[in-house]
């Protein structure tokens, strides 16, 4: 055999040997020692073949690698059903729980003969009860709307007695419609692809400009402000004093808030808040719209915030960027008032889910829980000098191997952030898809890829890489991930809803072109250089 074969083997790791051998006993785990095996008789070999060829132990390190091959195709195999399993189990929880707000709905039809306008009752049941409003015609929605929104009734009697507004409320009712000026026309409104007589044709999309109208006022509003900031502190308690005198508003804020507000005077006294992170699992049942008061980074910390579905938020600009808070702090009173009667253009940021499967779990009950990140989940080399070696796959294909610093899967909304400074492209927010952006590729040809928005994207550490890798959801929370364990990653279907200060569009190019400069260039003209 030519000594050449020894190096065979691709940056992928799989190398072409051409001898057979039974698998052995033991498990999966142990194919990470069998790496350090075989590298240990490969630089043997290497050592031997200077001096001069050895058949038996040539023929020996390519028994080994066809083990290795062997185990490394188990290893993904088991990696793509734990993948599968776990966006089954997503698909299974889904629709468990529509059937359980179809059966609700059932169970109580007068819910759905509920008017969007209808008056405000106090409920008196002591649990938080989930329906879906839809208008009693299927016609009434076809105009562009949302058809049904779900309105989460909020009854539990709050244990603390010493909070004064600890009354049952009852979130405001609100719709969704997609804005077209120039269509007059009712048909196939929510068809997105036609076929009629032959000719495809695209109608309702929902990437359209979105807009909220209140259906009952707005009672509740969450305030969530940047730590360690003397200006936002004094923003906050202003905000709070007027939003409580002249409308009339309950207001929550993080416990830490409570305490600042508490601190400058005992009039903060009716501000609300939670004890712990069960109570803030409820928060979206109670909340009608957020405010952040700070930079993007307190947005992404609100959408960590809820796991599930976000309520409005209106992000008033406290930080040196602001590319996703579009509203001016000294106008606050103004734009309040404006969101507060609606309607209100909203940007629906979608929001990727992340599942970390560890190879060492044994069952699904040791499957950690899903990661939904606003911008992006990052997955690099940490402190290692090594680079990392990623398998992608896209659903059940084979994407590539990102040899570099490492990989950005981010959503549109961070297309500006970290997947940009990555040489990723800029994309408008309501743009449905996955940014693929290679972090330091070590290759020249590797460009950025932007993937459909209904893919699943597979990542996993090879068993050969030569150290673990990172994961970093919204620049936070790292999560280290070892030789064998694969990061699942698809569209969660919870997108967070921000309100635009004109509207989606108007405010992406506001924000790149005074954030980041975007084109900023002299013009050019005969008599020398002339300001844009
Ligand atoms: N090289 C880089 O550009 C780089 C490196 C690490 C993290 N980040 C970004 O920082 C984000 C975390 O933000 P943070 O405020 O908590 O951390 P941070 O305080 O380190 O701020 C990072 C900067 O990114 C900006 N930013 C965040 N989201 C943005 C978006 N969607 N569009 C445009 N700019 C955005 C922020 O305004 C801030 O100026 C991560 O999600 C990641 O995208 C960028
Ligand atoms: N409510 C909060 N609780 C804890 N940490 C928060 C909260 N809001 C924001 N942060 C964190 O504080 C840091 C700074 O926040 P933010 O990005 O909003 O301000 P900034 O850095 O001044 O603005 P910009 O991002 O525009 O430069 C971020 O890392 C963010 O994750």
């Amino acid at each position: 055999m030519a000594p050449s074969k020894l190096n065979s083997t691709d940056s992928c790791g799989n190398g072409d040997a051409s001898f057979s051998c039974s698998q052995p006993d033991n498990g999966l785990n142990d194919s990470l020692s069998l790496f350090h095996s075989e590298k240990a008789v490969q630089e043997l070999l290497q050592q031997n073949l200077i001096q001069g060829t050895d058949d038996h132990l040539i023929e020996f390190s390519e028994a080994l690698r066809t083990v290795a091959k062997a185990l490394r195709r188990a290893a993904e195999g088991k990696a793509s059903a734990q993948a599968e399993a776990a966006e089954w189990k997503r698909r299974y929880e889904l629709e468990r729980e529509r059937n359980l707000r179809l059966q609700r709905k059932e169970n109580s039809p007068e819910e759905h003969n509920d008017d969007f306008n209808e008056e405000r009752t106090e409920n008196s049941t002591n649990q938080s009860v989930l329906s879906s409003h839809i208008n009693k015609k299927s016609e009434n929605c076809c105009t562009n709307e949302i058809c049904s929104h779900e309105i989460l009734r909020d009854g539990e009697t709050d244990s603390d007695s010493k909070m004064i507004q600890n009354r049952m409320m009852r979130k405001a009712s609100f719709k969704l419609s997609w804005c077209c000026k120039s269509e007059n026309s009712d048909q196939h409104k929510h068809d997105v692809v036609s076929f009629e007589r032959g000719n495809i044709t695209t109608a309702g999309r929902s990437s359209r400009q979105i807009s909220l109208k209140w259906g009952s006022n707005p009672q509740t509003v969450l305030i969530m402000t940047k730590p360690n900031s003397t200006s936002v502190q004094i923003l906050c308690a202003d905000m709070v004093r007027w939003l409580k005198e002249h409308k009339r508003l309950n207001i929550y804020v993080e416990p830490r808030v409570r305490g600042e507000l508490l601190t400058e005077s005992s009039y903060f006294n009716f501000v609300q808040t939670w004890k712990d992170d069960e109570e803030i699992l409820l928060l979206h049942a109670k909340v009608d719209i957020v405010v952040t008061l700070g930079g993007d980074g307190t947005v992404l910390w609100v959408a960590s915030m809820f796991k599930g579905p976000v309520p409005p938020i209106v992000p008033f600009s406290l930080g040196s960027l602001g590319f996703m808070t579009p509203f001016y702090s000294q106008h606050y009173r103004d734009s309040l008032d404006s969101i507060l009667k609606g309607p209100i253009s909203i940007t629906l940021r979608h929001r990727l889910q992340c599942h970390v499967i560890r190879d060492a779990a044994t069952d699904e009950v040791e499957t950690e829980e899903p990661i939904l990140v606003l911008n992006e989940v990052t997955i690099d080399r940490g402190i290692s000098s090594f680079l990392t070696n990623l398998e992608c796959y896209c659903d059940n294909s084979f994407v590539t191997c990102v040899q570099g610093d490492g990989l950005i899967l981010s959503t549109t909304s961070g297309s500006t952030a970290y997947s940009l400074a990555a040489g990723g492209s800029m994309v408008h927010p309501q743009v449905p898809g996955i940014l693929f952006t290679p972090i330091c590729p070590h290759s020249l040809s590797f460009r950025p890829l932007i993937l459909p928005e209904h893919v699943t994207i597979r990542v996993q550490v090879p068993f050969n890489s030569r150290s673990p890798a990172w994961a970093s959801f919204d620049g936070k929370d790292r999560k280290q991930l070892k030789p064998g364990d694969v990061l699942v990653c698809s569209m969660a279907p919870w997108p967070v809803p921000t309100a635009c200060q004109v509207d989606s569009t108007n405010d992406f190019l506001h924000s790149i072109h005074e954030g980041l400069h975007w084109n900023l260039r002299k013009t050019q003209s005969f008599d020398g250089p002339r300001d844009q």
